[in-house]
């Protein structure tokens, strides 16, 4: 039996309580036993990471790009069995699961790379003689929380910029994923890292969370979940005066227009509603369909749905692996029944399914004849769940696509360039498509998106160094 340990200064650190991770595929599956640090844990992490900062965020860029790229390395050669390991703990396909690890790897290599490249100016200044340097320095130390459904990707895209950039960590991952986590700290550590520059507290979102948002000692934190947690964190870091960057949730449209390749469509909404289980912010949970291919759109694409395997995530069969866990379970379900008593008709899907292990397994769900000012397409549902809103023109499906407290990620389907261009400009959204799923972004371009799903800077690529650096400007008179 595994069992997985806080990283605190360089070294492990267990507790006497602890939780389960469990196997969503099959529940009789313990995986291991994972510490419930405390708020001491908290303040012992921070305190490591800050005795850490003035020798790491002066450290030559060199070291810091070498163990970075040491550690993409790492991540990179153990694709398979970290790929299981995270099908094993998350749930999403083995395929998918191995996609993740291998994105994670590359977004370390990418940011050993930034970690030399980090840019300057030196402008004239107006007096006569002297220059202005603008330089970037390490903000300091960086609390990070991270959500379940990326257990490895989304720790990377935070880690690798911070330490890139010269900033010490202490991440808290989601209680439900803890084994990727404690994977990507040892390979961090072996790759070199000192001691206190990375640490690991496992535990509750409402215990080690809370006390690392409020700690004094951190300078920034960086959070990926809900909309409720990140909203809290913007209070508390508006009233602390510190940076916060904030990925919270989608409801993102993906329109079919008359004229789309119908066969493009129907892919689009299948990957990009159902893949990973609809556990994607990007996730396209509302499918805005012009009338003249409404019909076929639905019946072609109820007809691939059948055809999808549901299943353990680890049989090279399935499709779709199960529900993280059964609180989620839970309210896919009741997001399904409200759409329902609001008028929707369920055309497939949205059941519960008994397969060989037990598990959280759902059948994905298609709502038709819903309409947009329904709840089902006002709120996040998390899980294999889309609804076809129908739309007469090009002009009722942007204003349908943009009225949404959310403005994360869009996407069109579509034969005509006019309709294409129009979209990219017009729609509200942080992320735009054209032919292509809302879910599924490349590791080096810039990640977020507007109003409520996103707050700060982008993550990931170039412009992870507006988060992770201060910029400082230097008058000099020689
Ligand atoms: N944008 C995205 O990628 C994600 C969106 N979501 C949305 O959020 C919904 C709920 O999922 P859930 O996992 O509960 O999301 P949460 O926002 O609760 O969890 C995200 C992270 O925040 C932590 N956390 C929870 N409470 C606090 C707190 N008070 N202070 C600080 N940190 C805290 C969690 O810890 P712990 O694991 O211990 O609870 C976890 O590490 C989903 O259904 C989905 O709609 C969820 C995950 C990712
Ligand atoms: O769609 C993707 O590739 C990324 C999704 C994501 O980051 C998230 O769901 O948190």
């Amino acid at each position: 039996m595994e069992s997985y340990k806080s990283f605190i200064g360089g070294k492990w650190v267990g507790t006497e309580a602890t939780t389960h991770n469990v196997n969503p595929s099959d529940t009789k599956d313990l995986l291991g036993l994972a510490a419930q640090s405390g708020i001491e844990h908290v303040n012992q992490a921070v305190a490591a990471a800050r005795e850490a900062f003035p020798a790491w965020s002066t450290s030559p860029i060199q070291l810091r790009s070498r163990i970075l790229d040491v550690t993409g390395n790492e991540i990179l050669a153990r694709r398979d069995e970290l790929g299981r390991l995270l099908a094993s703990e998350e749930g999403k396909t083995l395929r998918e699961a191995t996609g993740e690890v291998i994105r994670a790897g590359e977004i370390f290599k990418f940011m050993a790379g930034e970690a030399l490249r980090i840019p300057g100016e030196v402008l004239d200044s107006t007096r006569p003689g002297m220059t202005v340097e603008i330089t970037r320095e390490a903000v300091g130390v960086i609390g990070m929380i991270t959500p379940w459904n990326f257990p490895i990707a989304i720790p990377a895209w935070k880690t690798a910029p911070a330490l890139a950039f010269g900033n010490c960590v202490v991440i808290k991952p989601a209680e439900l994923v803890p084994a990727s986590a404690q994977v990507l700290a040892d390979i961090l550590h072996r790759a070199g890292l000192p001691d206190g520059v990375f640490n690991l507290v496992l535990g509750k979102g409402s215990v080690v969370g809370q006390a690392l948002i409020e700690h004094p000692g951190i300078d920034a934190i960086s959070f990926t979940g809900s909309q409720g947690v990140g909203e809290n964190i913007a209070q508390i870091a508006a009233s602390r005066m510190i940076r916060c960057q904030l990925e919270m949730g989608g409801k993102n449209p993906l329109v079919v227009m008359d004229d789309a390749d119908i066969d493009i469509a129907v892919e689009c909404a299948l990957d990009g509603s159902f893949f990973a289980t609809g556990q994607r912010c990007t996730a396209s949970s509302r499918l805005i369909v012009q009338s003249g291919i409404h019909d076929q759109f639905v019946e072609r694409l109820v007809s691939r749905m059948k055809a999808i395997n549901v299943g353990h995530a680890l049989d090279p069969q399935t499709h779709i692996g199960p529900v993280v866990d059964l609180r989620q379970l839970e309210s896919n379900f009741s997001h399904v029944h409200s759409a329902r008593a609001e008028g929707a008709e369920l055309i497939y899907g949205g059941e519960r399914l008994d397969l060989a292990t037990p598990g959280f397994y759902m059948s994905p769900a298609l709502l038709i004849a819903t309409h947009n000012d329904m709840k089902i397409n006002q709120d996040e549902v998390f899980g294999p769940v889309a609804s076809v809103i129908p739309a007469a023109d090009f002009d009722e499906a942007l204003a349908i696509a943009n009225n949404t407290r959310f403005g994360l990620s869009s996407g069109i389907v579509t034969r005509s360039l006019k309709h294409a261009a129009a979209f990219k400009r017009h729609s509200q959204a942080g992320m735009v498509m054209v032919n292509a799923p809302t879910a599924g972004v490349d590791p080096h371009v810039p990640f977020g998106g507007r109003k409520a799903s996103s707050f700060g800077p982008r993550e990931q690529g170039r412009y992870a160094i507006e988060f992770y650096t201060s910029v400082k400007t230097s008058y000099i008179q020689p």
